[in-house]
């Protein structure tokens, strides 16, 4: 037989195979393919001479890294690195140094009390998702925060302490988002059962120091996910938009912060397209060098391919993500974008009410109530200050730490906003008579 037919003849021969394994896995009833597995395997043990042990990297049920496996791979670390060819880093938890483990099918030797034993490192993905679901006990998973610098991402340890218990804002509507992100996080199979990608859209709007930020860290905190701060404006332009966001892994929240800074730019463009079609329309000439520059240096993200982002196929890569925008001016925002459906859930921050302040000064402070409390409540009621500004005043600025001090600090700094708000009303109406 010539080689090429030899070919042809064993392609065929696995061709057949492959099929007749495909036709078997989908149509034989699971239980008889589990006993066909059980009996395959015990019939290698008989001829294959070796043991296997197997540890894996996530056990129990809450997939808490396993000690184990870290022992293992600080153990295999010096050897990995003179055996294996394919090597993955990672910075140890302390975030001071480089740990090196083999890559996946990689295999080093190692001997132990005579016994010669070879470690290998393979990868098995589940098959259904199950959900971890540790929240703020989990220290294990370490979380990342991905920045994208062009079109790649690079990312360093997240370790922001900000907890949904820590954020002020009115306790009712905190319960509401900490009650549809939970909800969200264990929807995984409704979502499937629907046939909808697993994920979800908020907006977050407010203005500057009314705790935007805050909130995505203490999201992230709480569902234990991965955050991606999106800089639209490093992006080049919607394929390298789409292949950012493909990269991005299931656990995760993909931010994007001051959308309408980074939508200004298309908005002016449009503006600035529409300017030159009518100019066109009046010298065709100008057409050709029009078309030419669009594809130049205004090859940037578009609107729509910013909402192909949020309604697109590329979240259906698997598992759960939260897509969050910020923006101080919801109202400058395209309609497209903000129009129901299309982000799930819009949340106002807002400047901070008594209830917010009760809770920066339980901890700030550490005091439930102060015979001022009833001074600022009314304040309050009449003056707008964000719970940046609030917390600016509450912050130790002495060993002592007098509460009442810096309550009056605060009371002082209320009394002064409202006056400049009642001095502006006043200038106002006098301009309209
Ligand atoms: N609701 C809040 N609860 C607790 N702290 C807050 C809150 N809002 C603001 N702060 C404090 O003020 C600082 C600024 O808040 P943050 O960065 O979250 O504001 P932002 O709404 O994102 O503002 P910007 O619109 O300018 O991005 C935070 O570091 C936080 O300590
Ligand atoms: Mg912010």
């Amino acid at each position: 037989m010539k080689p090429g037919d030899m070919f042809a003849y064993l392609g065929s021969i696995i061709a057949s195979f492959m099929f007749f394994w495909a036709m078997f896995e989908r149509y034989f009833p699971s239980q008889l393919i589990k006993q066909f597995e059980k009996y395959s395997q015990r019939l290698v043990t008989l001829i294959y001479p070796y043991i296997q042990i197997t540890f894996h990297e996530f056990t129990g049920e809450r997939m808490m890294r396993s000690e184990a496996f870290s022992a293992i791979e600080n153990y295999l670390s010096s050897k990995a690195s003179t055996q294996a060819k394919r090597l993955k880093g990672d910075i140890a938890k302390n975030n001071q140094s480089l740990v090196l483990s083999m890559d996946d099918h990689e295999e080093v030797a190692d001997e132990f009390n005579g016994i010669k034993l070879w470690w290998a490192s393979g990868k098995h993905v589940m098959k259904s998702h199950s959900i971890s679901f540790n929240h703020m006990t989990d220290e294990k998973r370490q979380r990342k925060l991905y920045t994208n610098n062009g079109s790649y991402w690079s990312h360093v340890v997240f370790q922001h302490p900000a907890t949904f218990q820590t954020l002020a804002m009115e306790p009712k509507e905190k319960e509401l988002i900490i009650d549809d992100l939970i909800t969200f996080s264990k929807s995984g199979d409704f979502y499937a059962g629907i046939g909808r990608a697993w994920k979800r859209g908020y907006l977050l709007y407010g203005p500057p120091g009314t705790g935007k930020s805050t909130m995505i860290a203490a999201m992230a905190n709480l569902l234990g996910y991965d955050l991606y701060d999106l800089e639209l404006t490093n992006v080049k332009d919607n394929t390298e938009l789409r292949k950012l966001l493909i990269e991005t892994s299931s656990k995760s929240i993909i931010v994007i912060e001051d959308i309408d800074c980074s939508l200004d730019l298309t908005g002016q463009r449009r503006k600035k397209r529409e300017k030159r079609e009518e100019e066109e329309e009046k010298d065709p000439r100008q057409k050709q060098q029009g078309m030419e520059e669009s594809e130049g240096k205004n090859s940037k993200v578009t609107l729509s391919g910013l909402l192909n982002f949020i309604d697109g196929l590329w979240s259906a890569c698997g598992g759960e993500r939260l897509i969050v925008f910020t923006t101080n001016y919801v109202e400058k925002l395209d309609p497209a974008l903000v129009r129901k459906g299309r982000m799930d859930k819009h949340i106002e921050l807002s400047y901070c009410g008594f209830e917010a302040f009760k809770l920066l000064a339980k901890n700030y402070l550490k005091i439930e109530s102060h015979h001022l409390f009833g001074t600022i409540c009314e304040l309050l009621k009449e003056t707008k200050i964000t719970p940046a500004e609030v917390a600016e005043h509450l912050m130790p600025k002495t060993s002592s730490g007098d509460a009442e001090l810096y309550l009056k600090s605060l009371i002082q700094a209320l009394e002064l906003a409202k006056e400049e708000a009642n001095l502006k009303s006043e200038e106002v109406a006098t301009k309209s008579d």
